[in-house]
């Protein structure tokens, strides 16, 4: 054993020395499990620990060993050290705890049933268990365990962590507990019945009575009127759904309650998130106070505090008893026999394949394995080993760690000292060896002219020569209040440029755009935005694609972004780095990029010390999916960005009516009345493009529209691929996916592309050839729509059109690509026309491994939502506001107009809206930013 602290360098934190008794009964191991290159190891921060589910994780192991001076715990990050390893400190514990995520399936596989060996599952709250369906594969089961569907309740740690144990049982299925769906009714729409999908519906209540009326408290009326939601009442969705309670908000719920009194609220405990409304202060502007103590007494099992982690668990676990790690004599002997004569035949063919398992077994444990040099073992009756193909032995660790180029230069005793000094490094140069000598010679050895490490540094940039005359042309097209912003730019401030919409922010930021290449170079000034159209309207490319992180879903992008070589060395030449519609992105993004821009430029500095320039209106559209906005996150903070509010309304400036009641909705203080009285409502002339506020809605009228033309329809099935595509969070990830599972076009239809096939930034200057063979142009179809409104701005003039996702074509014909397929040709702005084949839309889920969809990239689109129109100056259009569940909604599709009367409403709200909590924290912001 100590050889394996020894040379992986294991954390124990109780300060002993690095000696691990197997026998000793309290023997803990932690196991937890991080990027396996997160250049953090071992200290397992926040930054590494937070995606893996539990973030505290060494402050856990501090405490426990703090508390338990007498217990040995070995902190082991098992994305590192080698699998069969992992296996034996498993087999010598007596303990296992496993931060979630952490490899506790693993563990789960190789206990000991004689032994009494126990697990703790360290939860975050609220996360489901997926070890509990993994255990359960390796006959395992849990006690005491609440997995994704059952509500058992886990216990409570202080650090705000469920505590699940875990013990095994004599294989066989009997005791594996059958788990099924709390008999509740929720909000259907993630398909689990459970309040625990978004930042505010938490709290599941009975709603209606038992025939389906709205329950009623007497003179207080029903939960709409309590609340003050008659207008949206949505009691029919309810009945609907077949049940009588739905997820509602927590300020609802704590008004409820002050309104009937905790005793009269029927809440139903396994549906309702708990311990995140005990997090909670405030809700909508309400204090959460009242609803916290209901849910305390009503749902105790749920509620936090619960045990303490030393009071109750650890005693009860130390009672297991003792471990030892000795196999039984013959199978030992009929092992080493077979290791024996595989070592024979490696030294022979370097390479031996064991297929007995019990020698598998016996190799794992004792670590015989590595005492074989040079034999390579591929362990076939081992289920988890076969996945990842270890190698043992074959090549001795080297001694000394040697960095000639790093943050500290020098020679280092252990692979985790050596990674933080080069981890994120740019051109690190570094080597493993096996004598201090050798490792001295390569940390003075010079750089060798054109080595890999040299080739990745970047090059010297050529600073363009200055162009005062042209600097000060564009700056005279700026507005007095615009031209005071650029300055700030202009002297490297890190700025945030707001302002409500027409207020010329996109306009300044392309004349910023100008300056500054003029001043840098074009390569120093990476120009981004939240969304494929808002970065064509800039000339830039969507901020996912800067930093190569494809959707931004789950780790394995940001590890693939920070793989990226072209991504790297796109960062490393920029100097400043632009971001319009930034508060369509969420906090949790805005983080990971500045930690991944600053892990690739070696900087302890927010977005690694590189100018910003965010641009933005955080009262228009929010994020689709986040847990907080922008400017919540830390690195906002951090940037110490100057806010600068414009205030000129460029947009409405001919129609200030328009202007007084867009500035009425922006507060939410416009009332429904006025809003109907100022648009035109009746039927008459046909305005396109359609504008929805769902996709639901977009969907029924484009299928309508697709109906009526009168080509033959292609029907294209998408081809899905999942390691588990029958588990419903795969189902759910096909289903969330833009691109349908069946698409049916004909010619005629307006599409929408979904995918970048030419960011703005690739256009070159073409000159338009005539049309294709066979392909009509979209004037001589007689279709009555009108893509004119996407026009594309003036900067693309002569030059190609780019293709991102949110492109608006039409389809006018089909063709053979070379797969022999019929794929359709699209035309988009300026007569550009490409045939779109198939693309590919893939993701990971975690432990659920990966899933891909290929599909043509597109979308009907005579109907569009108000998400694809943030940005866009729009002449006419036709706004459908009946189904608005947010002001933002209301407000941006309004706000994209000129003039009233270029506008037609077609359906109205019940009511405006009222704000949610997002766009209450946002009016919250704005207000600190205009005093
Ligand atoms: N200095 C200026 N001179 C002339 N026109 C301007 C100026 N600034 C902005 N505009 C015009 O005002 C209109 C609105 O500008 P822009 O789209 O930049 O506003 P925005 O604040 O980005 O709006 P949104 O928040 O809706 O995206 C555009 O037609 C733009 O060309």
């Amino acid at each position: 054993m100590q050889r394996l602290s020894a040379e992986y360098s294991l954390h124990l934190f109780n300060g002993k020395a690095c000696k691990i008794d197997a026998r000793q009964s309290n023997f803990y191991l932690w196991i937890s499990r991080i990027p396996p290159d997160c250049h953090k190891i071992p200290s397992l921060d926040d930054s590494c620990g937070k995606n893996r589910g539990v973030a505290n994780g060494l402050e856990l192991a501090t405490e426990l060993s703090k508390r338990y001076a007498d217990t040995t715990i070995l902190y082991v990050n098992t994305g590192t050290i080698p699998y069969l390893d992992q296996v034996f400190l498993i087999r010598a514990a007596s303990t296992i705890i496993a931060a979630h995520g952490g490899g506790l399936w693993n563990a789960a596989r190789w206990l000991n049933e004689a032994l009494h060996q126990r697990i703790v599952e360290i939860m975050p709250i609220g996360g489901p268990s997926e070890s509990c369906s993994l255990t359960k594969m390796f006959g395992c089961r849990y006690n005491f365990v609440t997995c994704y569907d059952c509500d058992e309740p886990g216990e409570t740690d202080p650090l705000g962590m469920s505590l699940r144990t875990v013990q095994q049982q004599p294989r066989g299925g009997k005791n594996v507990p059958t788990i099924s769906s709390p008999p509740i009714h929720g909000r259907s729409r993630y398909g689990d019945f459970k309040c625990n999908h978004d930042p505010t519906h938490r709290v599941c209540a009975t709603l209606l009575d038992g025939q389906g009326q709205p329950l009623d408290w007497g003179s207080k009326g029903n939960f709409w009127q309590i609340t003050g939601q008659e207008a949206f009442q949505w009691d029919d969705e309810i009945r609907a759904n077949h049940g009588d309670s739905w997820c509602i908000c927590m300020w609802a719920t704590a008004r409820l309650i002050e309104t009937v009194g905790c005793d009269n609220v029927h809440l139903n405990c396994a549906a309702t998130d708990v311990s995140y409304v005990e997090k909670q202060y405030m809700d909508g502007g309400v204090d959460l106070e009242p609803a916290k103590k209901c849910l305390q007494q009503k749902c105790p099992a749920q509620s936090l505090p619960l045990q303490r982690l030393s009071d109750a668990t650890l005693p009860s676990l130390r009672a297991s008893s003792t471990v030892t790690l000795r196999p039984s004599v013959l199978l030992a002997l009929a092992c080493a026999a077979l290791a024996v004569s595989a070592a024979v035949v490696g030294l022979l063919r370097r390479s031996v394949l064991l297929r007995a398992a019990p020698a598998c077994k016996f190799l794992e444990a004792s670590g015989l394995g590595r005492h074989l040099p040079g034999v390579s073992v591929a362990l076939l009756g081992c289920r988890e080993v076969r996945r990842t193909a270890v190698t043992m032995g074959a090549k001795p660790r080297p001694k000394f760690y040697a960095v000639a180029c790093g943050r500290s230069p020098g020679i280092y005793s252990t692979w985790q000292e050596c990674q933080t000094q080069i981890a994120g490094f740019p051109a690190a140069r570094f080597k493993g060896f096996q004598t201090e000598e050798e490792a001295a010679a390569f940390v003075r050895s010079p750089r060798r002219a054109g080595s890999k490490a040299a080739s990745t540094s970047p090059q010297p940039r050529k600073v363009p020569k200055p162009d005062p005359e042209m600097e000060a042309k564009l700056m005279a097209e700026l507005h007095e209040e615009q031209k005071a912003v650029a300055e700030e730019v202009l002297a490297g401030r890190n700025v945030f440029i707001t302002g409500l919409p027409g207020c010329g922010k996109t306009f300044l930021v392309k004349k910023l755009i100008e300056i500054l290449r003029l001043r840098k170079g074009q390569e120093a000034v990476a120009v981004c935005a939240s969304t494929g159209v808002a970065g064509i309207h800039i000339g830039g490319s969507t901020i996912h694609s800067y930093l190569g992180c494809g959707p931004a879903e789950s780790e394995q992008h940001w590890e693939k972004a920070f793989r990226s070589r072209k991504a790297k060395k796109r960062i490393r030449h920029t100097e400043v780095l632009l971001i319009d519609e930034v508060s369509m992105l969420s906090g949790e993004f805005l983080e990971k990029a500045g930690e991944l821009v600053a892990r690739v430029l070696a900087s302890e500095k927010p977005f690694g010390g590189l100018q910003v320039v965010f641009c933005g209106d955080f009262l228009q559209l929010p994020p689709v999916k986040a847990d907080s906005m922008a400017f919540q996150s830390s690195v906002w903070g951090a940037l110490g960005l100057r806010h600068i509010v414009l205030k000129h309304n460029f947009r409405q400036s001919r129609d200030p009516e328009f202007q007084s009641l867009l500035g009425e909705l922006r507060l939410g203080v416009l009332e429904k009345s006025k809003l109907a009285a100022s648009f035109d409502t009746e039927g008459g002339s046909k305005v396109h493009p359609k504008i929805v506020s769902t996709n639901d809605e977009a969907l029924k009228i484009n299928t309508r529209n697709l109906g009526v033309l009168p080509d033959k329809a292609r029907t294209y099935e998408a081809r899905d691929e999942a390691d588990n595509p029958r588990d419903p969070g795969v189902v759910n990830a096909f289903a969330s996916l833009l691109a349908e599972k069946t698409l049916e076009l004909k010619v005629g239809c307006v599409v929408m592309l979904l995918k970048n096939l030419r960011l703005p930034t690739d256009c070159k200057p073409v000159v338009f050839t005539t049309p294709r063979r066979g392909g009509k142009r979209p004037s001589d179809l007689d279709i009555d729509y009108d893509t004119s409104f996407m026009d594309l701005p003036s900067e693309y003039q002569g030059l190609q059109t780019p293709l991102v996702n949110g492109s608006i074509g039409m389809v006018v014909g089909f063709e053979h690509a070379e797969d022999g397929v019929e794929y359709p040709l699209v035309e988009f702005s300026r007569g550009y026309r490409k045939l779109i084949t198939l693309a590919e839309f893939s993701g990971e889920l975690g432990h659920l491994g990966g899933y891909k969809r290929m599909q043509i990239p597109l979308k009907l689109a005579w109907a569009l939502t108000v998400h694809k129109t943030q940005g866009l100056t729009l002449q006419t259009g036709d706004l459908d506001l009946s189904r608005a569940f947010e002001t933002a909604q209301v407000y941006v599709a309004l706000s994209r107009f000129q003039t009233l009367a270029g506008v037609k409403i077609s359906g109205m709200p019940k009511r405006i809206p009222s704000p949610s909590q997002q766009r209450v924290q946002a009016l919250e912001f704005h207000a600190s930013l205009e005093p």
